[in-house]
């Protein structure tokens, strides 16, 4: 049996895109999953990563587990981002009020993005996960500024409501680590763990 395809168990366009931009010469499926993102309160921002992926991977998994013929040269692949400030974990707003909190509170200070990619092979049945976290500087904002933000309706479906790679990267002032990890998939750590199912990208 060999290597037949890749699926991404995700929903989000910009991971979709990403992914895409590898050019990669097998296939690509997308397939999104409804996973329960709830964790313990005691996890830390690592753990809650890595576990959410895995958990969206394995999702997929077992939708695929009916009709596994099909399917048994495929590695899919999870990927889950939260934003950590001062312990405090931060995921999509649930509303625009919770938006305008999450910027007032990350405003002026340096916090963490934290993201993880889940590899599960339905080749092999081996599962592989890792994370990195990109700490990102972000610029003083006054209130104004956030509720202009807000009302651009970008925030509403990113962990700590910005997108470094939209307007929000007008309010950002310089990250340390890898600027794709904090867009929701690097691709640098993507290439590597791939690397280890021997899928080459270049
Ligand atoms: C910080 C930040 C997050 N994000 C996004 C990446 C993720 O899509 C989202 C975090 O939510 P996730 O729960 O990680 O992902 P998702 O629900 O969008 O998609 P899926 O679970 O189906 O894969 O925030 C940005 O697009 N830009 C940013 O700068």
């Amino acid at each position: 049996m060999k290597r037949q395809k890749i699926i991404l168990a995700s929903s989000s366009p910009r991971r979709q895109s990403l992914l895409q931009s590898l050019n990669l010469t097998l296939p690509v499926q997308i397939m999104a999953s409804n996973v329960d993102e709830s964790t313990p309160d005691d996890w830390s921002p690592a753990k809650i990563v890595e576990q959410l992926s895995l958990r969206k991977a394995r999702a997929v998994r077992e939708l695929l587990a009916s009709d596994k013929q099909d399917h048994q040269g495929s590695l899919i692949i999870g990927a889950d981002t939260i934003v950590v400030l001062n312990g405090e974990v931060m995921g999509k707003p649930r509303d625009e009020a919770d938006a305008r909190r999450m910027l007032g509170h990350l405003q002026g200070r340096i916090h963490e993005v934290y993201s993880a990619i889940a590899c599960v092979d339905l080749l092999t049945s081996r599962e592989v996960v890792s994370h990195l976290a990109t700490r990102v500087h972000m610029k003083p904002l006054d209130s104004s500024r956030i509720e202009r933000y807000v009302a651009s309706g970008e925030p509403m479906d990113k962990a700590g409501a910005y997108a470094i790679q939209g307007l929000g990267a007008t309010l950002v002032d310089h990250i340390d680590g890898c600027y794709f990890n904090v867009v929701g998939l690097s691709l640098s750590l993507l290439s590597d763990m791939l690397l280890e199912f021997d899928i080459q990208v270049i």
